[in-house]
């Protein structure tokens, strides 16, 4: 079997068996790794044995290198060449490569445990680490000594991301107490309370971190021209959606529960051609201790829950991404690569996969079978992706197939050559996987990830029949063409091939099923929650609207209220003015028609309240109306007494007449005088006649002609009625 990586190859992958325990161990070994052949100095291949089944026939896979199960967290460091992974990323000697460092297997295999290590062991990730601060010793600059060093960072930033030192954010998540014990694995991550960053810790500091393996003997070699800073991120892909593990959630205005943003992996303004996670909180550290501090506090906000298959199973894909930045200084500038400003430099990024499962062995339920839905389907895109690198490598990637989920877009996307400019280009980065399995653990869930996962496979050994002897050798030789044993031989072959070929489309089967039913329930689930928000959804509008009419009803009244205080005032002022325009009628009618007996003759009293009456508003003209019906009235008397004077005048002696008529005009005109200021023509025209009509009759009515001599001398005027009219004129009047 070729285990060369093709040109094209996503990973180099290593298969790492863990040891059995009493927990976990279920069943026969059903694992067995091959001797090394010759020249070959650690095993590379092993052979799967399935448990006693006679459809299923032994297969055989290709690593490019086995660990055992005694295997050391050392021996894997080493053998696996993270340090040359490391050594590309700090780029000592060019423009350096990306590094992806990731595990997959099934839950409970040691994925975590090789990734990151346990209380008392150092993972792949702490030693990672630890050879990078190592080697770059004072050359990696900290945020507490150079002022502004994460703005200038954060100015070359291809990712929007939130920059911020160490310092800052340790404090804002362990707070200032370092006498705070590490409790880890207290909780499970969902149920942390988020807190206020800047107020209260959120978790406990780690008092100890382990040490083992001790790897100080070991360094690489850098770029002694530059000065580097090491940025630290961390996300998880849950659900098929990226959550910030740097940033607490954030609690809903709508709902008041703590959420956390799901981020865009997508091109940028600083990286049009090439994608990155948007948005994430990145923490510059100075030292290692800080950047295990921060990595602790990632961990314990990756979503964690128990399930049957493992108490502290990994729910989520977890990401963690060291990246290392340089930058030139040339006589006081400082540069970047290819001479651009700022800071470029490499990333490694460790991933810690979710475990897949079958829902039926796990028990899991409700949100964790849905979890382990998208765990599962995820998993197997990957294993599609890997199947790609077995089976084409001179051909294109498939893009498509890369994009069909979050898991494999972030871990093969920058896996191939991109960019067409200087500026953009980027070696495609290096990657290897460890496969974990537990050679006593899930016979068909291991052998599936194996299957998929493998550099290579091989014809699988038959194991039946019985009569004959069990082949003891992959390359098994056939008998000489034409004999009887080879054709039966060969018959047989075949049958074993569809025997085998039937036993995986069984496990196809089986998984398919499996998939089917998280589907389903996950859409029962859906359609269930679907119910209860349009539920939800009427309630909330019958209280919107009840609410609404409450409002609505109380501003009602306010209005109601407030108009009711305005008609009254009006009202109320209406009949004031009314009362006041009624005083003036009365007392024009009475200046008009009645005597007033303190009335200065030669100087008629003005009526009073005269400017309402000047006052022409629409309120005026019904008294205006009166007082012209009046003046008409007035007007067709004065006439029906000039004609009755005019027919006396006939009858007496019209010498005398004009004598007694003088004073009458002489007051007349007086009165006139005295109405001068009067600009109501129509009023003064009015009191003209009211003076001559009372002159008049006072002429002819009382015959005194010599009064008009004294202005100052009052005249007292006698009201003569109709009856008396006739009267007066025979009794007083001296014609
Ligand atoms: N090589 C090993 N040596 C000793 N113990 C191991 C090894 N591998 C795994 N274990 C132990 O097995 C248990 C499960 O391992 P781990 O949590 O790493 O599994 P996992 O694959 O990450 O599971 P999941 O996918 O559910 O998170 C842990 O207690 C771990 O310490």
């Amino acid at each position: 079997m070729d285990t060369q990586p093709t040109s094209h190859s996503l990973f180099e992958v290593y298969l790492r068996l863990r040891p059995a325990n009493t927990v976990s161990t279920s069943g026969d070994r059903f694992l067995d790794v091959d001797v090394p052949e010759p020249g070959e100095s650690a095993p590379k291949h092993i052979t799967l044995n399935p448990p006693a089944d006679r459809r299923r026939a032994i297969e055989k896979f290709a690593f490019t290198q086995v660990f055992e199960e005694d295997a050391t967290q050392l021996d894997v460091f080493h053998c696996t060449g993270v340090a040359g992974l490391v050594e590309g990323v700090l780029a000592p000697y060019g423009d350096g490569t990306d590094a992806l460092l990731a595990t997959l297997g099934v839950t409970g295999s040691g994925k975590t445990h090789t990734m990151l290590g346990t209380r008392s062991q150092r993972g792949l990730t702490q030693m990672s680490l630890d050879l990078i601060y190592r080697s770059l010793g004072h050359r990696v600059l900290d945020p507490s000594t150079y002022p502004n060093l994460e703005q200038s960072i954060s100015a070359s930033d291809p990712s929007e991301a939130n920059i911020l030192p160490a310092t800052a954010y340790l404090e804002s998540v362990y707070g200032t107490d370092p006498t705070i014990s590490f409790l880890r694995g207290s909780g499970n991550g969902r149920s942390t309370p988020p807190q206020n960053e800047s107020s209260t810790p959120r978790r406990f500091r780690p008092s100890t971190l382990p040490q083992n393996p001790d790897i100080s003997h070991l360094t690489i070699p850098f770029d002694a021209s530059a000065e580097y800073a090491i940025v630290i991120s961390m996300y998880e892909v849950y659900n098929d959606r990226i959550f910030d593990l740097l940033s607490s959630p954030v609690k809903s205005a709508a709902t008041k529960e703590y959420r956390r943003r799901p981020l865009l992996f997508k091109p940028t303004e600083l990286s049009p051609d090439r994608k990155v996670v948007a948005g994430l909180r990145k923490v510059v550290c100075g030292s290692l201790d800080q950047a295990l501090m921060v990595l602790e506090a990632g961990l314990q906000e990756r979503r964690v829950a128990g399930t049957e298959s493992n108490t502290q199973s990994s729910r989520s894909h977890g990401f963690f991404v060291v990246e290392v930045k340089k930058r030139f200084s040339l006589g006081g500038q400082h540069t970047g690569w290819y001479g651009g400003a700022g800071w470029a430099g490499n990333s490694l990024t460790i991933v810690d996969l979710a475990g897949s499962e079958r829902a039926r062995d796990a028990k899991t339920v409700g949100q964790t079978l849905a979890e382990a839905g998208k765990i599962n389907e995820s998993l197997m895109y990957l294993g599609q992706c890997l199947q790609m690198q077995v089976a084409g490598g001179k051909e294109k990637p498939n893009l498509g197939l890369i994009r069909r989920c979050k898991l494999t877009e972030l871990l093969f996307t920058n896996s191939f050559p991109t960019g067409n400019n200087q500026q953009q280009h980027r070696n495609p980065q290096k990657g290897i996987m460890i496969v974990t399995a537990d050679p006593h653990g899930d016979f068909n869930a291991t052998s599936q990830i194996l299957r998929y996962s493998a550099l290579a496979k091989e014809v699988t050994v038959p194991r039946q029949p019985p009569s004959f002897p069990p082949p003891n050798s992959f390359s098994n030789s056939l008998p000489p063409i034409g004999s009887p044993n080879h054709q039966y031989l060969s018959f047989q072959q075949t049958l074993e091939s569809a025997a085998l070929e039937i036993s995986r489309l069984q496990e196809d089967l089986t998984y398919l099923r499996h998939a089917l039913d998280s589907e389903r329930s996950l859409r029962e689930q859906a359609e269930a929650h679907l119910l209860s928000m349009e539920d939800k959804m009427v309630e909330l509008e019958q209280a919107i609207r009840e609410d609404c009419a409450e409002e609505f009803e109380k501003r009602l009244e306010l209005e109601v209220n407030r108009w009711k205080t305005i008609v009254d005032g009006e009202r109320e002022r209406g009949e004031e003015f009314w009362r006041g325009k009624w005083g003036v009628f009365e007392r024009m009618v009475e200046a008009d028609g009645d005597v007033d007996m303190d009335m200065d003759v030669d100087s008629p009293k003005k009526p009073e309240n005269t400017t309402l009456v000047e006052t022409r508003t629409v309120e005026d003209r019904e008294a205006r109306r009166q007082l012209e019906i009046l003046a008409d009235e007035n007007e067709r008397l004065q006439r029906e007494n000039e004609s009755l004077k005019q027919a006396l005048a006939a009858c007496i002696d019209p010498a005398k007449s004009p004598s007694r008529r003088s004073p009458s005009r002489s007051r007349r005109k007086k009165a006139q005088l005295n109405y001068a200021e009067d600009d109501d023509g129509f009023f003064q025209e009015l009191k003209r006649d009211q003076g001559d009509m009372a002159m008049d009759g006072f002429g002819e009515g009382n015959g005194v002609s010599g009064s008009h001599g004294s202005p100052t001398k009052k005249k007292r005027i006698r009201r003569l009625g109709a009856k008396k009219w006739g009267q007066g004129l025979d009794d007083d009047d001296p014609f």
